[in-house]
């Protein structure tokens, strides 16, 4: 289940939660967050490559080029048994920016994105089927949690992919983890 939670940014324990997908899209969408729920109708192998993948979701991935003249895309990864797992997950739990705008489609699993925006924290459990946008100079971390289970197709408008500019805050350290969160929720 997808799901939204917003807090004040010095409240880490006082948010509001919403469940319901139009009420996501709706405290998102005065953000410039885009939030979406796509067919991810196709039952990949788990050794399916980043082509095939690329391969399977042509259409939608092509949509998207067009539309946001997207220069670089990617698929990033993670399952539970994997060794680099841990270092894979911290490199996304610092609060950071990114220069360009960014779009992320989950294929399989789950991931928590955060994104803090003026004086408000926005804890955004996406699943399989949902697209996320960050604006351009979004302050956000990505927690894949301490059993990662996920696949995402990543598309940038830079032709250099990821590339990240952190912060310097700990404010990532104060809210839910990706598993106290799911906790939460479920
Ligand atoms: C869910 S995609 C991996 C994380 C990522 O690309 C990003 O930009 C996190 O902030
Ligand atoms: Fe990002
Ligand atoms: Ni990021």
């Amino acid at each position: 289940m997808s799901a939204l939670t917003v807090y004040p940014d010095n409240a880490p324990n006082n948010g509001n939660t919403y469940l319901d997908f139009s009420d996501i899209q709706a405290q998102l969408e005065p953000l410039n967050v885009r939030f979406e729920r796509w067919s991810a109708g196709f039952a990949l192998p788990d050794d399916a490559d980043q082509d095939a993948i690329l391969q399977a979701y042509r259409q939608p991935i092509d949509r998207l080029q067009k539309e946001y003249g997207f220069q670089s895309v990617d698929v990033i990864g993670m399952s539970p048994n994997h060794p680099e797992k841990a270092a894979l997950r911290q490199k996304f739990l610092s609060e950071h920016i990114h220069d360009d705008f960014e779009v992320r489609f989950f294929i399989e699993g789950r991931g928590l994105f955060s994104l803090h925006v003026d004086d408000k924290v926005y804890c955004i459990l996406c699943e399989q089927g949902d697209l996320i946008s960050v604006p351009a100079g979004a302050k956000h971390w990505f927690d894949m949690g301490k059993n990662p289970n996920f696949r995402c197709i990543r598309l940038f408008t830079t032709p250099d992919g990821w590339v990240a500019n952190f912060t310097g805050s700990n404010i990532s350290e104060q809210f839910p983890s990706f598993d106290d969160y799911v906790q939460q929720i479920e």
